[in-house]
């Protein structure tokens, strides 16, 4: 992107954050019918940063990560990621999803399967690896999520939670260079978000790279090493998260979190 010179500065020389730029996003465009949701976006995100999207239902943060995901055509502009193009001729989508992953607000496991088959399905057919490390892979994610005790449940025997931490160690078990998260919480019972974002914040902290859209504003100020405030289809601003939760600079950004905070 584009980021401006003042949060380059402010992103540089925080933990784990490198200089390389994985994804960039350059005039990204997205319309549904008539309907114009994203507005020639420019975004790009470092190895090792971490990305929170917040702003109002409607602005087009999932639609984003969805163009990123390639789950939505770009109406115009370009997707790169470790410089070749997201889309087109060339381009080998499952391949990307593995070292790009999703978390979505929903979950999208596998219901006809154990926690462990989930876990398992992409590395042997995606990555064609053998079962039994499948397998030793997708116990230790599983573990690391707090999830080993339940490998033979079924999704349908789980709590919302404990769900998406299997969503997460199944993206995990990829070996995925970044993430993307989609309102990971928001589908979750308020006990229950704890939980997820304790997950979100160890990964963070070992310096996966992640896009995270939400509305967890306090996850968002402490985690993030870039806040990113959409509005309208648009960046309306972008910065360190003091700088956006502090000392907010685009009025619509001040609006939003006044509205936030007053409800
Ligand atoms: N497949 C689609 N077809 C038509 N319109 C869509 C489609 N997907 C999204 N939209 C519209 O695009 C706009 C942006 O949606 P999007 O889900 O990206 O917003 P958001 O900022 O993520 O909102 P929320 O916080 O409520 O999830 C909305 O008006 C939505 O109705």
């Amino acid at each position: 992107m584009a980021l401006s010179a003042k949060s380059v500065d402010a992103v540089k020389g925080r933990a784990g954050v490198k200089t390389d730029t994985v994804l960039r996003i350059e005039h990204l465009s997205k319309n549904f019918g008539s309907h114009i949701v994203l507005r020639d976006i420019d975004f790009s995100v470092r190895s090792g940063e971490v990305v929170c999207i917040i702003g109002a239902s409607g602005s087009g943060k999932s639609t984003m990560l969805r163009c990123i995901n390639h789950l939505e055509t770009p109406t115009s502009g370009e997707i790169t990621y470790e410089g070749k193009a997201v889309g087109g001729v060339h381009f080998d989508l499952s391949q990307y999803r593995a070292k790009v992953g999703m978390v979505f607000q929903s979950f999208n496991l596998f219901n006809n399967m154990t926690v462990l088959q989930n876990c398992m399905a992409g590395p042997v057919h995606v990555l064609h690896k053998k079962k039994a490390e499948a397998k030793q892979d997708a116990l230790f994610y599983l573990k690391k999520v707090g999830m080993a005790p339940y490998i033979n449940a079924r999704p349908s025997q789980l709590s919302g939670g404990q769900k998406q931490r299997v969503a997460i160690a199944r993206a995990l078990a990829m070996h995925p260079k970044m993430l993307l998260f989609d309102e990971p919480t928001s589908a979750l019972d308020p006990q229950m978000v704890g939980e997820v974002l304790a997950v979100m914040r160890q990964l963070a902290k070992e310096g996966m790279t992640m896009v995270v859209v939400t509305h967890e504003m306090q996850f968002a100020r402490e985690v993030s090493n870039r806040t990113v405030f959409m509005c309208d289809g648009v960046i309306a601003e972008s910065g360190t998260p003091e700088q956006i939760f502090e000392h907010p600079q685009n009025p619509k950004t001040q609006q939003f979190l006044s509205r936030f905070q007053a409800s």
